[in-house]
């Protein structure tokens, strides 16, 4: 059987990152899908691990060649999930994650069947800003951005399928593997006891 695509978003500093990592060590056959970026790496982010870091020409090159699942304008930035290797795990029966913009989402939703959509929101948006300014990777400018594009990106959690709080963070790692173990265990196919017709 195909794998399940679960797309999560939620705004800048919420701690998607941090949830998916948890998740991703306490569970098995999840993939993570690195996306391509043309903002530029932060201290400690690795190529080919965090993002793939790319010029703005390059791209735009692999834009006009198909080579994205979605991409968005983010923050300033531009964002692109590649196609392809979403294409072969999801054939092979693995399980993928995608971690990005609610534009993106939207992409997705529109030219993907049966995605799984998480939103991923803080307990407080002065919880956000705090958390913000103690992860110490943004200027304040870049924050106050962060900020104004939060509360328009919580204006989209009823496009989702699930909401997970991150107040306490191990009860959010909680909340998302269940939401992975309980959508592998959905019967998706009409023919699933006859096998794949
Ligand atoms: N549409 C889209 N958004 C992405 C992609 N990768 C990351 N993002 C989003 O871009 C935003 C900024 O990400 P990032 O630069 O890592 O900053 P952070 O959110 O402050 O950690 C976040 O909302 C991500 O979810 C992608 O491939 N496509
Ligand atoms: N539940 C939580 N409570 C307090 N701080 C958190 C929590 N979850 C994540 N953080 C912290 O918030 C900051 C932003 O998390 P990060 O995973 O980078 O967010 P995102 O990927 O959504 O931008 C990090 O410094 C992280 O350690």
């Amino acid at each position: 059987m195909a794998g399940i695509l679960f797309v999560i978003s939620g705004p800048s500093g919420v701690g998607k990152s941090t949830v998916r990592k948890e998740v991703m060590k306490r569970c098995s056959g999840l993939r993570y899908s690195i996306s391509c970026t043309t903002r530029p790496p932060r201290e400690g982010e690795i190529n080919g691990v965090d993002y793939l870091f790319v010029d703005l020409s390059t791209f735009e090159a692999m834009k006009r060649q198909g080579e994205f699942l979605e991409w968005a304008r983010v923050h300033g930035n531009y964002y692109g999930t590649p196609r392809k290797p979403i294409e072969e795990w999801l054939k092979k029966g693995e399980d993928v994650i995608l971690e990005i913009d609610v534009q993106g989402a939207k992409q997705v939703k529109k030219n993907f069947k049966g995605g799984v959509f998480i939103f991923i929101a803080p307990p407080s948006l002065k919880a956000l800003e705090e958390r913000l300014k103690k992860r110490n990777t943004d200027r304040e400018d870049e924050i106050l951005l962060r900020m104004t594009n939060a509360r328009i990106e919580m204006q989209c959690i009823s496009d989702y399928d699930y909401l997970v709080v991150n107040d306490q963070l191990e009860e959010a790692v909680n909340k998302l593997l269940s939401i992975i173990i309980a959508e592998r265990c959905r019967i998706r196919k009409p023919h699933f006891w006859g096998g794949e017709k």
